[in-house]
This record gives C-alpha cells, structure tokens and sequence, in this order.
C-alpha cells in the first residue's frame, strides 16, 4: 500500500516515519522547502527522542520527502496531518486544511478511488465539509485524530492507548477495512479501536485535552488555596490519585499548561459550544484559571522581593514541557516575558538545544520580544545560568534538576531562593543546604 502523509510537523513526520517502519511505501509531502530538504537529508527539523534514528533508517528507502502533490496520485491512503492553530477569535483555523484539500482536487483523478485520511485536531463537522469539497472525487474521508504527546512521541505512536477511527458510513467496509489494515500491528497488540461516526471521533479529540486540562486547571486552583492554608498539595495530589477513580496522572501542580495543543483546543472547544448557543461553564473556567496562574506565580515572586527592578533570575526550563523543543504558548516563554517587562536581567537554560536555540532565534526575530531580549541570556550550562542570580526559577518539570550538584548551585548563586513553578524538586534536600524554597500550593 502507498501512503502519503501531507504536513510534516510533530505529528505527520511521526506519522510518516512510523508508518514507514511498518513497511509501506511513505512520501511525506509539505509546503516548507527547507524542511523537505533537510527531512531528505536525514535530518530532523524538530527535536523528538529516537525519530532522527528512525527517519535515517528509511530515508530515500521507503520514505522520501517532496514539496510536490504529485505522489499522491499513486497514494491509495492520504493522510493529513497540517497545523490546525487558534485562529484571532480562538476558532481553529482550518486555512491550512482548506489549502491542502484544493491541492488534492487539483491533483487526483476524479475516478482513482482514495482514503483521505484527517489527523489534524478539527472541529465537529469538519471531516463532513471536506466530504462536501470533495463529492465529486472517489474517495472515503476518515477522521482519525492522534493523540501523541510531544517529547515521547515516538514511543506514543508505537504505543497508543486506543485508535479512533470515524467514518460517514459505517456500512462501507471499504475504508473501514484499509484503516484496520494500516494499523494492523495495534489489532495484533490488542489496542481497543473505536470505530464510529465522524462527529463522534471528532469530538473525542477535543473532550480529551480538554478534560485533561480541566484536570490540570483543577490542580492548579486548589494550589492557590493550598498555598494560603499552609497545606501541601503534592501530598493533597498524591492522597486523591489512590482513588483509582481519580486516578494520579495529570494531578501535578503547577504554572499551567503550554503547548501547542491544550491552550488552542480548549478555547477551540468553547467555540464550537458557543457557535450551537451553549455556554460552556466549566471549560471557559478551565481557560481562564491557566490564563491567571502563570500571573499568580509572578506576584508571588514580586511580594517575596518586593522591587523586582534589575534583580536577575535564572529561569530552568525553556519549551512548554520536558525533552521537546517545542515554545509554544511556553509557560517558561510567558514568565520570562513577565520578568523583562518588570526591568529584570533573566539567565534561561534548558536542556534541550534546540529550545535554547529557539529561543534565541524568537528574541531576535519577534519584534514584540526583541527590545526586551536585551536582558535575556540563553546559556548551554544550568551551572553558568544560576551563577549569582538573585533567585532560581524553575519552569518545566524535568526530574533531572534533582540529580544536578546542587551544593555547587548553592555557591554559586547570589541568594538561595528557589521557585519551583512544577513542584519537581527534592524539598527536603534543597532546605538543608540553605535554600528558601516556594513551590507551586506547597
Ligand atoms: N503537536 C502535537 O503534539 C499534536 C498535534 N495534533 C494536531 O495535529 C495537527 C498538526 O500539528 P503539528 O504537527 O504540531 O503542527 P506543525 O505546525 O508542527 O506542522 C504542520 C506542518 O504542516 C505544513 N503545512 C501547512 N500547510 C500545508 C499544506 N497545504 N501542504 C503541505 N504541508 C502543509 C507546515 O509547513 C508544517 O510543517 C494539528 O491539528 C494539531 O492540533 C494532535 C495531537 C498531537
Ligand atoms: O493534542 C495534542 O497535541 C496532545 O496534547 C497533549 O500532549 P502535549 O501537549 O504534548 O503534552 P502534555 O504532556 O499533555 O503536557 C501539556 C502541558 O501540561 C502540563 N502538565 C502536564 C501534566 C501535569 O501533571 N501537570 C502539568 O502542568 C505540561 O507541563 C505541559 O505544559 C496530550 O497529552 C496528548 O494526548 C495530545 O495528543
């Protein structure tokens, strides 16, 4: 079976380098010439653990890439997998699936029978509009969406908790059957396959970040009183996950949730709700507390100095989540953006290369960043970073800032305060050594 996979970002380039290592024939097909480039050189345009191994293994085998349309004519299965950002109304802007769709008219015969597969996040009733743009075409349009988490993507690709498929005619065993075939190795490993109608599968996307991120917004609200009250809410987080109906993941505290995904899909979410005249309650709350708790997490850093005017931080932790390096409604990003404003100098680290290149790169060519990217440093070591800073921020919740040697961070800073917006650090060890510590609700 022939595949082609249109939009090679986080989720088409796994998309299409997973498929590849199954078997099939692959061409990933994208606007951006540079990447497509790079991709066919066995280069990685993005950072992900394992994927740059596994595209140099299929490189120019059975995977290639091109800017051209053209292979999608010998394609039996055409996945889309483009942006889908929050448009200036938090609507999801469908321009990119749009474009890509007219290109497929363009392309294909009218008779060639083909899957035209959506991954992209869209709103309900999208798949039913590009049936609608595509009547006059042979082809069955599938809504499949994905649900990989960035920073162990591959892993997530290999190992999915479930596969949706959504389809117009659940009588048409045609599509049905080439979708069970292309995921054939998951059938194998019992992976549950949830094959129902296009609205549904739709839906299932957006239902799921957003009650993840209810659930994280919930965590982060209770922290707030937490803090107040002289409780500690890694412990109030730990009781409630033994209920194995609450359950402990997605329970840690902290500064909110970033990324390319949660913030754009729940405000997505509350649009497609208010767009069928209901008001969506619980989800706006969810919006609005992970709006307000990266500005609760500064005032707390403010009353602790009271004049933040030329005190200088060190800021652990750069893209929106650990081993990626995705800036992408970054809390660490919105922080130092805070801090800058407040006439402070930052120092920011992360582990991740490619994060502290990019944050260069959006200092110096965003030009609503650029005049406040004075007093920003992005240095290559965390010891270079907290070196005397007046305090140390940590922004993204990486386990490894417990294995640094945190006597030596000790003599080196200028005062032993810490913030831990994740809540990730061994208090206890921290404390011995001098350090005033404030966490998120603890
Ligand atoms: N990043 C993630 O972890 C996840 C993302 N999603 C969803 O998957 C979709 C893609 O997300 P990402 O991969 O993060 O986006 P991305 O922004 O990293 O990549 C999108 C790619 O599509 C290309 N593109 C745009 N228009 C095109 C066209 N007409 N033809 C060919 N290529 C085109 C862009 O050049 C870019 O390389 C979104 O709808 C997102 O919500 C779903 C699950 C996880
Ligand atoms: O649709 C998407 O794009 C994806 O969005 C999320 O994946 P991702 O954004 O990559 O990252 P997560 O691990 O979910 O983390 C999201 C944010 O929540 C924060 N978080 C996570 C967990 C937690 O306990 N506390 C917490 O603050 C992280 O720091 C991060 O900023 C979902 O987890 C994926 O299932 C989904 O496919």
């Amino acid at each position: 079976m022939k595949i082609s996979v249109i939009g090679t970002g986080y989720v088409g380039l796994i998309q299409a380098v997973g498929l590849a290592e199954f078997g099939f024939n692959v061409v990933g097909i994208d606007i951006d010439e540079t990447k497509v480039k790079q991709l066919n050189k066995g280069k990685c345009p993005l950072y992900e653990e394992g994927l740059e191994e596994l595209l140099k293994k299929h490189i120019n085998k059975n995977l290639t890439f091109t800017t051209s349309y053209e292979p999608i004519k010998d394609s039996d299965v055409i996945f889309l997998c483009v942006g889908t950002p929050q448009d200036r109304d938090g609507n999801a802007d469908l321009r990119f699936l749009f474009s890509a769709v007219e290109k497929i008219k363009e392309t294909i015969s009218k008779d060639d029978y083909k899957v035209i597969v959506i991954k992209s996040t869209v709103p309900v009733g999208t798949n039913r509009k590009v049936k609608e743009l595509l009547s006059e075409y042979n082809v069955d349009v599938v809504s499949n969406p994905e649900f990989l988490r960035e920073g162990i993507a591959v892993y997530d690709f290999f190992n999915p908790e479930r596969i949706v498929l959504g389809f117009e005619n659940l009588k048409n065993k045609k599509p049905i059957k080439i979708m069970e075939s292309i995921y054939y190795c998951f059938k194998e490993k019992n992976i549950p396959f949830v094959i129902t109608n296009w609205e549904t599968a739709e839906l299932i996307k957006y239902a799921s970040n957003a009650f993840l991120a209810t659930k994280l917004s919930f965590i982060n609200e209770l922290a707030k009183l937490s803090d107040k009250v002289g409780a500690d809410i890694k412990t109030v987080s730990y009781a409630m996950g033994l209920d194995p109906r609450i359950g402990n993941k997605f329970l840690n505290a902290g500064i909110g949730y970033g990324g390319s995904c949660f913030p754009k899909d729940v405000k997505a979410l509350i649009k497609q709700f208010e767009n069928n005249n209901i008001d969506p309650i619980l989800i706006k709350a969810t919006d609005k507390v992970n709006e307000e708790q990266i500005k609760w997490f500064f005032e707390k850093i403010k009353n602790y100095y009271g004049d933040l005017n030329g005190k200088v931080f060190a800021v652990l932790g750069l893209a929106f989540k650990p081993n990626t390096d995705d800036l992408r409604e970054s809390r660490a990003i919105k922080l130092i953006d805070i801090l800058l404003e407040e006439g402070t100098i930052v120092k920011g680290f992360d582990y991740v290369k490619k994060a502290r290149e990019n944050t260069i790169n959006m200092y110096k060519f965003d030009k609503t960043k650029a005049f406040y990217g004075y007093n920003l440093y992005i240095l290559d070591d965390l010891y270079e970073t907290v070196k005397d800073v007046d305090g140390i921020i940590i922004t993204v919740e990486y386990d490894r800032f417990n294995k640094e040697d945190w006597e030596k961070i000790a003599n080196l800073v200028k005062e032993k305060v810490i913030f831990d917006g994740r809540n990730i650090l061994n208090v206890e060890k921290i404390k011995k050594l001098g350090f005033r510590y404030h966490g998120v609700g603890r």
